[in-house]
């Protein structure tokens, strides 16, 4: 297992270089759809034998006929590529922000995945390199830049590799009692980070667990309810007798900033928050809880009182040993620009709200 050879094989596909990516039984050849040109088609692909790789709920949207009700969005599946399929073509089928502009695709041709455990991890390789979850599929000996296997990929994401790499004295506008702990992983560049407020007590501390989202964070972005809870949160926490705020480098619920817009392109379409993530191909939510869990592991802290309105999130401290001793709401004013993100939690993802 080594996880460098994720982490190179992420970098060679966000340059839109080929992968290729070994499960138990055999070994795929993959070149992401998005990045892809006619000139590094033509190399990997010289005569169009290759197939194209899509995750399950991209299949349900292109009418894929053994997709109709995919058990499980994010499993793979295959189809062949027909002979207009080409580099732009491509991307159109993997695109769904593409399909008001080019409504009337295939007919598609679906073909058995090989490898499946291949398969299905390159769709979370795609994820992790913020890309959209296609690939061509080419042959075995298909020229690539960077290899690596499933068990790279589950090393590169695993939550125990992370360790505190820095911490310092950090006086911030809800309290000047604060210091950060900043963590990080070897090969990862995601560095997490955490803001401790208070003197340590030996009581649970009120923790919030709070996802990166770039726009309502920074930008103080109308669509979400980040910002105003990201500040909802810290000044909870100051007047608690001590807490924590994990700010968990997994913006957009975890498809990464530029999916994360390829989402609000959707919803500018009509669809809602779940609809867009799963027309990308991507799970509802594709965040790990496991880092948080890790994070409070090593700051010490076995018990909290989390500061949330996502029965998610409870849930999936608890499964990493996390004990979640009470829920505190976090609930603030909406605006007329996120009143449907904050009725699609509700009503949607079982958000109490
Ligand atoms: N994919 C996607 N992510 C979004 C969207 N809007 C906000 N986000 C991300 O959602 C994350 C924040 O999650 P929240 O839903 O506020 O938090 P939560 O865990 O569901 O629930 P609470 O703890 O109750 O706030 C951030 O990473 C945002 O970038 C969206 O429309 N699509
Ligand atoms: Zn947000």
């Amino acid at each position: 297992m080594d996880g460098r050879a994720a982490a190179r094989a992420i970098d060679a596909l966000r340059r839109g270089w080929p992968v290729r990516l070994a499960g138990k039984a055999g070994a795929l050849a993959l070149l992401p759809v998005e990045g892809a040109t006619p000139e590094t088609l033509a190399a990997f692909d010289p005569d169009g034998s290759a197939a194209l790789l899509l995750s399950a709920a991209r299949g349900v949207t292109l009418k894929l006929a053994n997709q109709r009700e995919a058990a499980d969005p994010e499993a793979p599946v295959l189809i062949a590529r027909e002979r207009w399929i080409d580099a732009p073509a491509a991307m159109a089928i993997a695109d769904p922000v593409l399909d008001l502009a080019t409504p009337f695709k295939g007919p598609f041709r679906a073909l058995p995945v090989p490898h499946a455990d291949a398969a299905g991890a390159a769709l979370n390789l795609a994820r992790l390199a913020g890309l959209l979850p296609a690939y061509f599929v080419g042959d075995a000996d298909a020229p690539t830049e960077a290899q690596c296997t499933v068990a790279d990929i589950a090393a590169y994401a695993d939550p125990h590799r992370l360790a505190i790499a820095a911490r310092a004295r950090l006086p911030v506008a809800a309290s000047v009692e604060a210091e950060i702990v900043a963590f990080r992983s070897v090969e990862d560049p995601r560095e997490h980070v955490a803001l401790v407020l208070g003197e340590r007590d030996g009581t649970p501390p009120v923790v919030r667990l709070h996802s990166e989202c770039l726009t309502g964070d920074v930008l103080g972005s109308l669509k979400c309810d980040c910002g105003p809870q990201l500040h909802g949160a810290l000044h909870e926490i100051a007047h608690a007798r001590w807490g924590v705020l994990l700010y968990l480098r997994q913006e957009g619920r975890g498809i990464g900033l530029i999916n994360k817009l390829r989402a609000y392109e959707l919803q500018d379409q009509g669809f809602d928050t779940v609809d867009a993530n799963t027309r990308l191909g991507f799970a509802i939510d594709a965040r790990d809880f496991g880092v948080a869990a890790r994070m409070l592991h090593l700051l010490g802290i076995g018990e909290v009182r989390l500061l949330t309105n996502n029965p998610a999130k409870v849930a999936g401290l608890e499964a990493q040993g996390i004990r979640v001793i009470e829920r505190l709401p976090l609930a603030l004013p909406s605006n007329p620009h996120n009143e449907r993100y904050l009725a699609t939690k509700r009503d949607r993802t079982g958000h109490d709200l």
